[in-house]
């Protein structure tokens, strides 16, 4: 028997939405390497490889996100323990709704992400680097 998804990736993404900062890449752009503002690049790597990558932004892969924040957890990174704004992306904008929507659940604040993600950051001419992720955490 087929399932029946009873809350579709939608539903997920608007009520992400409705609990989290939003914000516009014309936003992004004007935080962006601002001493007190984590980018946060939720993408695989074979996406940054392929598309490329914000200047700075820290990346995370979307499945570490709650291991890598939690510093109770083994996998915590000293990145998400800083006094600082979270801002997060993914390529289209759909996965970091939902990651920061539980990272503000997990208590880490504030966040935000960006709309339409690195796809929109791209397509509006905002600064990208090619070669492989920012190791540093
Ligand atoms: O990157 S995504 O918005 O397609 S999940």
């Amino acid at each position: 028997m087929p399932q029946t998804i009873t809350k579709g990736y939608k539903a997920l993404v608007a009520e992400a939405e409705s609990r989290i900062e939003t914000l516009s890449v014309e936003q992004a752009q004007a935080l962006h390497g601002s001493d007190d503002v984590v980018f946060v690049d939720l993408r695989d790597p074979r996406e940054l490889e392929r598309e490329g990558r914000m200047p700075g932004a820290f990346h995370c892969p979307r499945g570490m996100l709650e291991f890598w924040i939690d510093p109770e957890s083994p996998y915590a990174k000293p990145v998400f323990q800083q006094d600082k704004r979270f801002v997060f992306f993914c390529g289209g904008g759909w996965r970091s709704a939902l990651a920061a929507q539980v990272a503000q659940e997990m208590g880490l604040k504030p966040v935000a992400h960006v709309a339409g993600g690195f796809g929109a950051w791209k397509k509006a001419g905002a600064p990208v680097d090619s070669g492989p992720a920012d190791k540093k955490a």
